[in-house]
């Protein structure tokens, strides 16, 4: 491990980090930046202390509130979650990690008109329609999204594509990519100031290492 970050005596960090695929990596770059952290053990307990450090394990898409309120002083998250969330939140950092894209999916061959679109990702959608001149509705929905490309629930879905295994699995395709996601690191901006002592060298230690 490197050397530990210097925490002023008397001073706290409070880090929002999602739980599932984006939190493990997440610490071990911030470990490697010099924070005492570890992964915690597999339990209900949802917030972690580590000294000065405390972890609040939440779901993707609450990352941005707990930062953008100033509950945390920074996290970790997704592009794809922040585009949706709309928050004015200070992102300096790439952290070159979880990546995948957003897109417009069909079912292959699919060329009706498209009225109504479904996503786990409603905001980015409805924008991504609005800049085609697409007056289609747009339906919420909170997982297994191609699903409503399959059962015509939606006449396209716009969703996260990886690797394009769903996508082969379900005969969709791509129909055109929306936005590049990856995970970053964000910080509240009242923090940035008043924790600017261990804020500025952290985003430093970590863009040394992406
Ligand atoms: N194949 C993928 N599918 C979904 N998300 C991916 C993928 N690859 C990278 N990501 C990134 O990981 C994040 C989602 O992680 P995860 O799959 O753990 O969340 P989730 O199960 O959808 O969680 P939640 O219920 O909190 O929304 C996305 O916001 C995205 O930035
Ligand atoms: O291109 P691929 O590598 O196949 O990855 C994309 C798939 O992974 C995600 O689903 P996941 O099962 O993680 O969760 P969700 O449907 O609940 O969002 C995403 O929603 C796609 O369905």
């Amino acid at each position: 491990m490197s050397e530990l970050l210097q925490i002023p005596d008397g001073m706290t960090l409070t880090l929002a980090l999602p739980k599932g695929r984006v939190m493990e990596t997440g610490i071990e770059l911030l470990q490697k930046a010099g924070l005492p952290l570890s992964i915690p053990e597999k339990s209900r307990l949802l917030r972690h202390y580590f000294g000065p450090i405390t972890l609040l394990e939440l779901r993707n898409s609450d990352v941005p509130t707990f930062v953008d309120l100033g509950v945390a002083d920074a996290g970790i998250v997704g592009k794809d979650v922040l585009l949706e969330a709309g928050r004015d939140i200070f992102e300096p950092l790439d952290l070159r990690y979880g990546r995948c894209r957003m897109s417009l999916i069909r079912e292959k061959g699919a060329n009706g008109p498209i009225n109504r679109v479904a996503s786990k990702y409603p905001r980015v959608a409805a924008q991504y329609l609005r800049e085609k001149g697409s007056a289609a509705e747009v339906v919420k929905l909170n997982g297994n999204i191609e699903l409503a490309c399959l059962t015509g629930l939606a006449d396209a879905v716009v969703d996260i594509v990886e690797t394009g295994s769903t996508l082969r699995a379900n005969n969709l395709e791509e129909i055109e990519t929306i936005a590049e996601s990856s995970a970053r690191f964000v910080v509240a901006r009242s923090s940035l100031k008043l924790k600017r002592a261990v804020l500025r060298p952290l985003i430093h230690r970590l863009s040394e290492l992406v």
